[in-house]
This record gives structure tokens, C-alpha cells and sequence, in this order.
């Protein structure tokens, strides 16, 4: 069971879509940053932000693209046009697909849908073809949902591999998450709870949370 669950957790703010806040996120030093590559997001990247702008992000900022049950042919092109440096699966992909895409040289976050009654069994398959899970809130859109679920069904979570916590996680949140230990939670996801507008981020809102959650 990974035991380094008392640490911070590191920071991955998604859904930029806008390129004067991806900037001012940027500057904030996010661990990571997350991409969607999904037609049917109201965040999709689509024309609104070139490639330019996202290859020129600082190289210690990891890029995420998001992806919802596209083929690896389709994510690694993305990989390849946005310098990407992991591709998050956050649909319905199998096994095969992570590794295929893993196969590619790029590190696969595999997302899945907790609700009640989530069965954990069904990661299993995955152990080995991916490098994190991320584990988000159950609802009608495949992510984005902006609604939490209850984290305490983590508190059983026994795999090696690390996941990112995701959905609805918002500034109302420092305390729990400042008082949080989860075996196996690498880092926090970040969307629509931090948002002027869909792909639009609010970089203020952002920093105090960051400095809330480090202080
Ligand atoms: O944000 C989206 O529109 C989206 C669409 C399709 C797949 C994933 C998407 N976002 C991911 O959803 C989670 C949780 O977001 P929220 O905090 O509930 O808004 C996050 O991992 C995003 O990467």
C-alpha cells in the first residue's frame, strides 16, 4: 500500500481553454495542466487555443491531454502536435488502449466514475498498463460534472498505483483537503470550481486556494 499519503499532494488545474488564464495559471506553477480533446466539452482546446501556446508552456509545468474513448492513434497525434507529456483516458478505454498508448511512450492517467457503490475490483485490469488512476464523480457528462463525491471510499484504496482525486473539488474544500489522508493520493484536479466561464480559469481563485492549501 503506498504510504507517503501525509504529503501535499501535487496540483493539476484542467479544462484550459482560454489563452490569457492559461498564463495567469502558468505563472502560479501548477504541477500540472490539463488539456480536453473531447468535441462535446464546453472546455474543448478545438480552435481556441493553438498548439503554439500550449507547446510554449515552461517545461516544468506537465501537460495533460483529456480524452474520451478516442483510438492511440488519435491521442498520440494530439501528444505529438501539443507536446503533451500525459494523456488522461476519461472514458470507457480498456486496458488495450492504455497500453497501446502507454506502448507510444506517454503516460496514461485512467480515469473512472465513482458513485455509490463503485466496485474497485474493476481497476484490476488496468495494474500495470497504466501509470495513475484518477478518480472523479459519477454524473451526466464524462467529467466536469462539478459535483464531489464522498472521498472516505478511498480510505480502503490498497493498489500501487497513485491517482489524482478529481470532481467538484472546490474552495470550499481547503480544510478537508488540508486534513485529507488517502493511501495512494498523488494529486488534486482542479476544473469548473475554478472557472470566470467554461475553459476561462480564475487564476485569483486559484492562488488563495493554493496558498490555503500550503499554508
Ligand atoms: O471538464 C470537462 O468538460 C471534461 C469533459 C470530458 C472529460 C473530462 C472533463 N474534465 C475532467 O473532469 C474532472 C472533474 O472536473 P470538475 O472538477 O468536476 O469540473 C477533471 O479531472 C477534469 O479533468
Amino acid at each position: 500500500m503506498p504510504t507517503n499519503s501525509h504529503l501535499m499532494p501535487h496540483l493539476k488545474v484542467c479544462g484550459m481553454a482560454d489563452a490569457d488564464s492559461l498564463q495567469a495559471v502558468a505563472a502560479l506553477q501548477p504541477d500540472f495542466l490539463g488539456f480536453i480533446f473531447y468535441p462535446a466539452s464546453k472546455r474543448y482546446v478545438g480552435e481556441r487555443l493553438p498548439a503554439a501556446a500550449v507547446r510554449a508552456l515552461p517545461a516544468a509545468i506537465r501537460k495533460v491531454g483529456v480524452f474520451v474513448d478516442d483510438d492511440a492513434a488519435t491521442v498520440l497525434a494530439r501528444v505529438r502536435e501539443f507536446d503533451l507529456q500525459l494523456a488522461q483516458l476519461h472514458g470507457h478505454e480498456t486496458p488495450e488502449t492504455c497500453a497501446a498508448v502507454r506502448a507510444g511512450g506517454v503516460p496514461v492517467v485512467k480515469a473512472f466514475a465513482v458513485g455509490e457503490g463503485f466496485d474497485f475490483a474493476q481497476l484490476q485490469p488496468y495494474v500495470g498498463c497504466v501509470d495513475y488512476f484518477l478518480f472523479d464523480t459519477a454524473g451526466p457528462q464524462p467529467g466536469g460534472n462539478g459535483t464531489a463525491f464522498d472521498w472516505t471510499l478511498l480510505q480502503d484504496y490498497n493498489l500501487t498505483v497513485p491517482y489524482f482525486l478529481a470532481g467538484g473539488i472546490g474552495p470550499e474544500h481547503v480544510a478537508a483537503l488540508r486534513n485529507l489522508r488517502l493511501p495512494g493520493l498523488f494529486a488534486l484536479d482542479l476544473n469548473s470550481r475554478f472557472e470566470t466561464a467554461p475553459g476561462t480559469k480564475d487564476a485569483g481563485r486559484l492562488e488563495a486556494f493554493f496558498q490555503a492549501l500550503k499554508a
